[in-house]
This record gives structure tokens, C-alpha cells and sequence, in this order.
């Protein structure tokens, strides 16, 4: 520590967007990795968005710059590099780096799953005994740097030691390897104050989730240990996404200047609580008057809070007045105070003035990422005052789910004399490669440079051709493609009242790959039929069934913005009813599959286990008022994507889809251990979709057996992990060419397992 801390700056981010305004850096990523540009022309494109972001902050008077929030790929993959944390075998690739992102032909990548309750997927790092932990500060010193040589002196972001190793592979049991980590913190810590940096961001957003005494114990020895490190900049710890809880009095109680709080999703009791008992000589912190906080006493004494009163997860204006009330009882509890974003920017577009097409009356209750930093300096330079804060929303009791199917063994009756499937029947998750030839139309036709007519016909020929590659291929349930979609959510929202979409809002979701979430602004309802002219025109195509497919409610309303003057679970339920429509209009054109996908049905679950019963309990409630309409002889399928499925088994069973298909193959058949009791039909996964990598048959059989090691054979659905639109169809037709292979290598035994 130098002898005196530079103050904390007054307003600051937890970090901003990376993308780029116009995906500046999703076309440099995806032009290196097709060989079209080089690794310097990567690095030039990166230089020139953290430039352009820093310059922009500081235009907006924003005084604390974040940096090292930039990635390549992902903040958890480059924490990882920064570590020394590379798994051996990727060590020998062209690009170790994108090896472990994406894989390679000979190499599957990592894994990769959500952050926290987000739409961000993060690389799952592999932490073992044998991990030889390195420190490679490279990125972080580059980044201040540069920022420096610009004129801009900046505060590097970097994971936090507990995070990192309980978001690892091995989650908690990797906290064993806590010490040689920290081993690596400290020296960047020294690296840091070497370079002159004042302060150093750790996130810890691990900690807003329940913690074992073993957990919260390795919070208190690791902030002990980096505290006590001699040369270093100030330590500031910031815990988006939720409340800290019982890891606030943890943290406090150890050396760190500074904590950050996610004051829109947490509370302010906890720091009361902790203010009170840190004052008993001084009375309770209550009677001071605002600006007279208790500095110099209690656990909070010389230490700033960050206040993360502005919302890095929504996109409406920030409310004067529960902001002001915040920061006037952190201000009462505390020494010293800074306003913050409750968490990183990544999560929002970027500028609200790139949306010209939105209606006057929804703009201006918008804020996107510039928006909301112009917010932050804004409360950082208010009086203090202290209005009452907004009352939050009160719901109706969550409608009941209507009941109309029959028990599962009648409708799988019906369905088998329908349908008439094979044993171990193969299908896949519902899109296609969306071509460039594709994506390019869609451009044109909302640019105007091509008729509606011509989109169609376009659209038609892409539903043929998959519908021609699989028959060729010898798939059992075939599917239209998806070419109509932009996106599976954002598609939707473009049919329903009540949502608007935006031209340029685009967000990082992983590597290059974006979306636009719509803005669900008012009473969800559906003005007509969506996909069923699609449905029918695919199964005009052929005789085998081709599946009908939707959106489900959670998914539709957890990937887009979503208003904040009702429950969620009240609009979860209005967006039921318009999927309930269409899932009747598709059934009425005589479509015999249909599924509802609820890839998000996960995400959404709270991070602390008091919330998820009863979170769970409406969200199924919601699934089956969407599907529940349907006659026992149509088969209701769900899809699901993320690697930690066994957590919500139950809910999952409780959805009561006739087939589910689940990611299987990239999270390492873990699911596999808890599907026993699973009562339906179940197609774990076989191969990552995500990888450009293309399986081999002989992979594909072994994990089948592996399947029919869980599952009786008359439940099992082969199946990829996921949709096929990021993929070309080239490896579309190879992958799927060896997955129909080892299922009908599986078939052809006489007792398959
Ligand atoms: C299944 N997943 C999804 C998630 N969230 C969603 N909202 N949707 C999902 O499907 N979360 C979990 C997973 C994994 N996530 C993703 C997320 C995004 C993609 C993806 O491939 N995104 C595309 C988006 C491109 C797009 O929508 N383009 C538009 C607009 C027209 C356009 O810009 N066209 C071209 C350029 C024009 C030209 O002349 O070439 C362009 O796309 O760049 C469209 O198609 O209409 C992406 O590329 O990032 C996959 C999985
Ligand atoms: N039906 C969608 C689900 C993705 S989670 C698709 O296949 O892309
Ligand atoms: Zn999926």
C-alpha cells in the first residue's frame, strides 16, 4: 500500500461492452477465425474499442475507468490465462486461447455455461491438483498501458480468487488449491502497484449466493492474505447480481478499501446491521443525520462503499428517488461513498440514440450503457436527499396450471400408435445454419433493398433444403429449419403485442455471438397465428413428422428486457397465454410434435436457495398452462440447454413434456448420474454444438451406451446438444451423418445396452 490510498473516484462502472456499438468486434473475431485476417488485425480492432470506450467514459465524466474488462472471448477464460491455469493438452495448439474457447478438430473446448443469472455464457476453467498456477499479467499491464498512453489512468478488473476456483470445473473442492492462487494474486497485486495503479477491482459475484462457513471462511483467509500483501494498489471488491448477505460482515472484517454492492437486486439491511453492531458506542446508526456516517468506527470504518444504484441489468431510466434513498442510508451507515452500476454494463446495449426507429414515449424510459453512465455521475454529483423510495409491484396469486392431459403412459400410447418411431429415434433441436445468404436477406429486407415476397420464397427454398438433408440423412422427427428467425426469442417478440425490438441493441451472449433482447413494455398478447404457415408448409415437404416449434414463456421473457411494474411471474403467465394460442393453432393444422423450448428455465432460478421453490413452482406453472392444451396424441417436446440440469431435475419432470432434449455431451454426460428416476422420454445431447468440431461415429455409440446405461432404451431420444444455427452445413451434415450412424448401430443389436 502506498502511505496514502488515492480516494476512491466519486462515480465509477463495474465494467461496459465489449462487442463493440456495431459488433465491430464480433466480425474481427469471426474474419480471424475463418483465416480472412490476422492476429494483428484482431489486436488493432480490440485496441480500437477500449480506446473508443475509455474516451467515451471520460466524455461522459465518469471518473473511475475501469480496464481489463475487454476480452477476445471471455473475462473468466482470460482470468484463467492470467493464472497460468491452461489445461496441458491445449498447451501445443496454434491458439491456445481460442483451443480452449472453441475447440479445435482434435480438441473439444471447455466447457461453457451461464453467468450466474444471466445470459452470458462464461468457459468453465479446470482447476486440479496438478494445475501449476503462473502469473501472466500481460493483458491487464497492456490494458493500463495503453489507457495510460492515452491519458487515462484506470483501475484493471480482474475475477476474484474464490470465484474463480468455485466457478471452475470443481466447484467448491477446488477451493483447495485457494493458497497457490493467491500465491498468483498477490504478485499481480505487486505487478499492479509496480505499473503505479491506485486501485485493483476483484469480483466476487460468488458471494451473493448461499455459502457454506468452509466458503466464507476462504473469503476472510484470502482478503487477509491480499490485505497484508505490502506494496499494492487500493483492493476494491465488488459483489454484482444479488445481495452479499453473511459474506458482507466476512469481507468488511478484512483489509479491503472498498466493497460494491448491488444495491438493485440487494437490500440495505445488511449494511444497517452492520453499521449498528459496529457502533455500539455511538448509538444506533439510524440517529446520525445523513453525510455523518460512523467513518473512523465499527467494520466499515475507513473503508468506501460502492453503491450500485444503477441498474446494469435493465434497461429503464434509473427512478430518482429509490436511487437517492439508497445512497442516503449507505451514506448514513458509512464513511465514505461512490456511485456505482450494480454490475458490469456488458448486459445492456449501448447507446439509446442508436434506436431511431423506437416509439418517442419508450425511448425516453430507456437507458442502455451510455445512458446509464451519464446516471451514475449525475448521483454522484446530487445533494444528498432522501424521497421515499417506489413501492415494489404487487401481484395476483400465480393462476393454477390447467390440467388437461391425460397421465403420461396414455399419451405415449396415443403417440406411439401415431407416430410410429423406431426404437432410439433421432431428431435434432430445431435450427438449421442460418446461412449467411440468410442473415444478409434479413439485412436487405429491413433495409428495404429486398420485397417480402423475396424474403419468403428465400425462407421456403432453406426450409427444403433442411428438410431434404435430413430425410437424406435418415432422421426419425424431422424439423423446419428455423430460417425465419432472427433470433428464437427475438422472433417472437416481433409477433406479440406488448414488446418492442431494437435496431443496433445488440449484447454479448458468448465469443462473438450476440442478441438483441426485446423490450417487453406493456400487456403481452398475441394479435394472430406466428409459426403455423411455416409448420404447414414444412410438413408438406415430406411424410415424416416434422415438429412444430416454440418459444416457451420463462425463455421468452428471461432473454428480454422486461417491464418492472408488474411480477415477473405476472408476465411470465401473460406470455403463457399467447404461447398456449399457438401451440392450439398448431395442433388444429394437424402438426403432431410440438415442442416448447425452456432454455432458460435455469437461469432464472435465484441464487440463494430461500427463492427457488417457489420460483420454480410458477415457472412450471407457467410450461404447462403454455402446453397443456394439447390432446394426449400430440406429443409435447421440451428443450433445454445448460450443463448443470441435475440441480432442477424435478422441475424439469414436473414440466411433464412427453421428450425432453437436453445438453448432454459438452457438460460431460454429467446429467447422465441423476436422470434415473427421470418418468419420460429423455435425449441427452450427443454431440456439442457449439464447437465447430465434428464428432466421429464411434464417439457418438459410446455415449449412447453410456445413455443405455441410465435410461431404459424405450425412452431415449438421440439427439444433438443443441440447435444447429451457428454451425455450417457442412459440419451440420457430417455430425448428424455419425449421429444417425451410432444410433442405428445401437438399433441394430439385438437388446440395445
Ligand atoms: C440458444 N441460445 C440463445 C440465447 N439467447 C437468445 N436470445 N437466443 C438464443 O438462441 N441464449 C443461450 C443460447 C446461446 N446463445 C446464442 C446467442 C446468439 C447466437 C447467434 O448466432 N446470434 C447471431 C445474431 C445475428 C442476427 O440476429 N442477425 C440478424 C440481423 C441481420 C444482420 O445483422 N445480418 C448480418 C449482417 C448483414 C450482412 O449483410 O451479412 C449479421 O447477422 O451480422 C438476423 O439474422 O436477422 C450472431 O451472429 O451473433 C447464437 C447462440
Ligand atoms: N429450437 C432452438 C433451441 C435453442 S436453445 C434451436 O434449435 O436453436
Ligand atoms: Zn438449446
Amino acid at each position: 500500500m502506498p502511505a496514502v490510498q488515492p480516494a476512491f473516484p466519486r462515480s465509477t462502472v463495474l465494467g461496459y461492452p465489449r462487442i463493440g456499438p456495431r459488433r465491430e468486434l464480433k466480425r474481427a473475431l469471426e474474419s480471424y477465425w475463418e483465416g480472412r485476417s490476422s492476429r494483428q488485425e484482431l489486436d488493432r480492432v480490440g485496441a480500437g474499442l477500449r480506446e473508443r470506450t475509455w474516451r467515451r467514459l471520460a466524455e461522459l465524466g465518469l471518473e473511475g475507468l475501469p480496464s481489463n474488462t475487454f476480452s477476445l472471448y471471455d473475462h473468466v477464460l482470460d482470468t484463467a490465462v492470467l493464472l497460468g491455469a491452461v489445461p496441458e493438452r491445449y498447451r501445443r495448439a496454434e491458439d491456445p486461447y481460442f483451443a480452449m474457447a472453441r475447440g479445435t478438430q482434435g480438441l473439444a473446448p471447455l466447457r461453457m455455461t451461464k453467468w450466474f443469472d444471466t445470459n452470458y455464457h462464461y468457459i468453465v476453467p479446470e482447476v486440479g491438483p496438478e494445475t501449476v498456477f503462473a502469473l501472466d499479467a500481460a493483458k491487464p499491464l497492456a490494458e493500463v498501458r495503453q489507457a495510460r498512453a492515452l491519458g487515462f489512468e484506470t483501475r484493471p478488473v480482474v475475477v476474484g480468487p474464490v470465484t474463480f476456483l468455485l466457478l471452475s470445473e470443481r466447484g467448491a473442492a477446488a477451493l483447495d488449491r485457494l493458497d497457490d492462487v493467491l500465491d498468483c494474486y498477490a504478485e499481480l497485486l505487486g505487478v499492479l502497484a509496480a505499473e503505479g495503479v491506485a486501485w485493483v477491482q476483484l469480483d466476487e459475484p460468488a458471494l451473493v449466493a448461499d455459502r457454506t462457513a468452509g466458503e466464507l471462511a476462504a473469503v476472510r483467509r484470502a482478503y487477509e492474505r491480499l490485505g497484508a500483501v505490502a506494496e499494492r494498489p487500493g483492493l476494491f471488491v465488488a459483489a454484482p447480481y444479488g445481495d452479499l448477505g453473511e459474506a458482507l460482515p466476512v469481507l468488511a472484517a478484512t483489509p479491503v478499501e472498498a466493497i460494491g454492492l448491488d444495491l438493485v437486486r440487494g437490500g440495505l439491511d445488511g449494511l444497517a446491521a452492520l453499521a449498528g453492531a459496529g457502533s455500539a458506542d455511538g448509538g444506533p446508526a439510524g440517529e446520525r443525520s445523513a453525510g455523518e456516517g460512523p467513518a473512523g468506527r465499527g467494520p466499515l470504518a475507513g473503508k468506501t462503499v460502492v453503491a450500485g444504484v444503477v441498474s446494469g441489468r435493465e434497461v429503464w431510466r434509473t427512478e430518482p428517488g429509490r436511487a437517492a434513498y439508497a445512497l442516503r442510508v449507505v451514506r448514513e451507515h458509512t464513511g465514505d461513498v461512490a456511485v456505482s452500476t450494480s454490475c458490469s454494463l456488458l448486459h445492456v446495449p449501448y447507446d439509446v440514440a442508436a434506436e431511431p426507429d423506437l416509439v418517442p414515449e419508450l425511448r425516453a424510459r430507456l437507458a442502455f450503457a451510455e445512458q446509464k453512465v451519464a446516471e451514475v455521475v449525475e448521483l454522484a454529483h446530487a445533494a444528498p436527499s432522501g424521497p421515499a423510495v417506489a413501492p415494489e409491484p404487487v401481484g395476483a396469486p400465480a393462476p393454477v396450471a390447467a390440467g388437461e392431459r391425460g397421465p403420461y403412459e396414455v399419451r405415449a400410447a396415443a403417440q406411439a400408435e401415431r407416430l410410429r418411431l423406431p426404437l432410439l429415434p433421432t431428431t435434432t433441436i430445431g435450427s438449421f445454419p442460418q446461412t449467411g445468404e440468410l442473415r444478409a436477406a434479413r439485412a436487405a429486407l429491413a433495409a428495404g433493398t429486398l420485397t417480402e415476397a423475396a424474403y419468403e420464397d428465400l425462407v421456403r427454398a432453406e426450409i427444403e433444403r433442411a428438410i431434404r438433408t435430413q430425410e437424406r440423412l435418415g432422421l426419425d422427427v424431422l424439423v423446419h429449419g428455423e430460417p425465419e428467425r432472427n433470433d428464437m426469442v427475438q422472433y417472437f417478440a416481433e409477433h406479440l403485442d406488448g414488446f418492442a425490438v431494437t435496431r443496433n441493441g445488440w449484447v454479448q451472449s458468448y465469443g462473438s455471438r450476440c442478441t438483441r433482447p426485446p423490450i417487453l413494455h406493456g400487456d403481452v398478447s398475441r394479435p394472430g397465428p406466428i409459426t403455423v404457415r411455416w409448420a404447414r408448409h414444412a410438413q408438406s415437404l415430406t411424410d415424416k413428422p416434422v415438429k412444430g416449434m416454440l418459444t416457451g414463456p420463462v425463455t421468452i421473457v428471461a432473454w428480454s428486457f422486461v417491464r418492472a411494474d408488474l411480477p415477473l411471474r405476472d408476465v411470465v403467465f401473460q406470455v403463457a397465454d399467447a404461447v398456449r394460442e399457438e401451440v392450439r393453432d398448431l395442433e388444429a393444422a394437424g402438426v403432431p410434435i410440438i415442442q416448447v423450448d425452456e432454455p432458460a428455465l435455469r437461469e432464472l432460478l435465484p441464487l440463494r436457495r430461500a427463492g427457488q421453490a417457489g420460483y420454480l413452482e410458477w415457472a412450471v406453472a407457467a410450461y404447462r398452462r403454455a402446453t397443456s392444451g394439447a390432446a394426449d396424441g400430440t406429443q409435447i417436446h421440451t428443450h433445454l440447454c445448460y450443463s448443470d440440469a441435475d440441480q432442477i431435475l424435478a422441475a424439469i419432470d414436473g414440466l411433464d413434456a412427453d421428450v425432453t432434449t437436453i445438453e448432454s455431451a459438452r457438460s460431460g454426460g454429467r446429467i447422465l448420474g441423476a436422470v434415473g428416476g427421470f418418468g419420460r422420454g429423455l435425449g441427452p445431447g450427443v454431440y456439442d454444438i457449439h464447437s465447430p468440431r465434428v464428432p466421429g461415429t464411434d464417439e457418438i455409440e459410446e455415449l449412447l451406451r453410456e445413455t443405455l446405461k441410465a435410461l431404459p432404451a424405450g425412452r431415449v431420444w438421440v439427439n444433438p446438444d443443441c440447435g444447429l444455427k451457428t454451425r455450417t452445413y457442412e459440419q451440420v451434415e457430417a455430425a448428424l451423418g455419425a449421429m444417425v450412424a451410432g444410433a442405428r448401430r445401437l438399433r441394430a443389436e439385438p437388446s440395445p445396452a
